[in-house]
């Protein structure tokens, strides 16, 4: 596969759309965002751009329709503006008149960022580069611009018009942040290095499922260790009660349908860890209950099971953590997956730490050391470029580079 860089396309003088993953986790309460990781992290590749003269217009991706977290991108570009320290106009549109009038008549060298991309509903389309091409948001953008440079790693797992449509129809290269994720993740993919061991919690069920799949059928990890949503329905498909309340909330989050996925890698002896215990709410207070014992409604693994995983974490060589085993939002639940994000930094192994609610719990780490830990920007995308999948983003790097070789 080619990934052309910023090294092989040099963009100068031009104006430039940048798709970047600013995706960030948002307090429900206060609609702020509680973590600018990812903020920063593309700093690199604009103030490059941007030094080379380039007009740079950064669209981005911000929650899901329907959830708290969907929300504009006028905070971000605040706290981009600081980390950049420079202007970051931000732009409420994505490609209408008013924004197309800004980018027709922006500066070069000066900065713009959209709004969520994902208020235009033809971006939720999972569809080939192919199809994407011919979207209405990549017709009515690339004209505007000469190049287009996708910085998005932690979304190239996602086959939609910003990621994958415009690598057909402008000049393209990946940014610094996808450049250097897939060269760092690439170098870990070493089956000597094991055992390896994959922690995964958080909310998104079907990808953690589709991953966990994945790792059990190219055999790449020795122990699957769960927390989060997923642990739950591990926990149901393995025939435990959870309680109406708990199986409420998976049918909330719609991933009941799933049980027999689950079930179905249980019994074929794949190597997944169920919690043992678990922390619940309960009337308002905390309490720890077993799992075979569930009353309350579940927000975070418990003590034992920490224990248990940190004792698989103490022997890998190579230690994935992705998702949060609680509701980390409330720091009440938070404790697990600090403990074990602790224990997997102090071991001798490589650690790559993906997704922004587990990186957020980074802060108080101290002083990471690069050459042991790999601080990824993305979540389900790092796990999947890890099991090995083909991730569309990169594809349409790849095409694009090809293209622009024939010609
Ligand atoms: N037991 C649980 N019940 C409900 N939500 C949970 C549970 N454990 C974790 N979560 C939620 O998962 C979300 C993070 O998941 P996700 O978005 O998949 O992670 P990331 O952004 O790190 O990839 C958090 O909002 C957290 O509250
Ligand atoms: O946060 C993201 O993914 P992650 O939670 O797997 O790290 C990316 O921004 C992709 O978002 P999406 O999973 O809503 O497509």
């Amino acid at each position: 596969m080619v990934i052309p860089t910023l090294d092989d396309v040099n963009f100068t003088n031009s104006k430039v759309l940048v798709r970047i993953d600013i995706n960030s986790p948002v307090d429900s309460k206060s609609g702020k965002l509680l973590d600018d990781s990812r903020i920063r992290a593309h700093v690199e590749t604009v103030k490059e751009l941007v030094e080379k003269g380039n007009g740079v217009v950064l669209v981005s991706h911000q929650g899901r329709p329907g959830d708290s977290d969907f929300i504009d991108l006028e905070e971000h570009s605040r706290l981009l503006q600081k980390h950049l320290d420079m202007e970051v106009e931000f732009v409420g549109d994505v490609m209408g008149p008013y924004a197309r009038e800004k980018i027709k008549n922006m500066k070069l060298g000066s900065v713009i960022l959209l709004d969520n991309v994902r208020f235009v509903s033809e971006e939720l389309i999972e569809a080939s580069p192919l199809q994407h091409a011919k979207s209405y948001l990549v017709r009515r953008l690339s004209p505007l611009f000469q190049g287009y440079v996708n910085d998005a790693f932690a979304a190239s797992h996602r086959s939609q018009a910003s990621l994958v449509g415009f690598p057909l129809v402008l000049k393209s290269s990946a940014g610094r942040v996808m450049e250097r994720e897939v060269s760092a993740l690439a170098k870990v993919f070493n089956p000597e290095d094991s055992p390896k061991i994959f922690i995964m919690g958080g909310g998104k069920v079907l990808d953690s499922l589709r991953i966990i799949e994945n790792l059990v059928k190219r055999r790449l990890a020795d122990r699957i260790l769960t927390g989060g949503l997923i642990a739950e329905l591990f926990a149901v498909a393995k025939g435990l009660d959870l309680g109406k309340e708990n199986l409420q909330v998976l049918e909330k989050a719609g991933v009941l349908g799933l049980i027999s996925r689950a079930r179905k890698l249980l019994l074929s002896g794949a190597p997944v860890e169920i919690p043992v215990d678990f922390k619940v709410e309960k009337g308002g207070q905390v309490h720890e209950e077993p799992a075979n014992k569930v009353t309350g409604i579940i927000k975070d693994v418990g003590s034992t099971t920490v224990n248990i995983y940190s004792s698989f974490v103490r022997d890998a060589k190579v230690i994935v953590m992705r998702g949060p085993m609680g509701v980390i939002e409330d720091e009440r639940f938070r404790e697990s997956s600090r403990a074990l994000l602790k224990n997997a930094l102090e071991n001798q192994g490589y650690v790559i730490i993906g997704g922004g609610h587990m990186i957020s719990l980074l802060g108080g780490e101290g002083q990471i050391d690069k050459s042991k830990v790999h601080v990824s920007t993305g979540g389900g995308a790092l796990l999947l470029f890890l099991a090995g999948e083909k991730l569309p983003a990169l594809e349409a790097l790849d095409m694009s580079a090809k293209e622009a070789m024939k010609a």
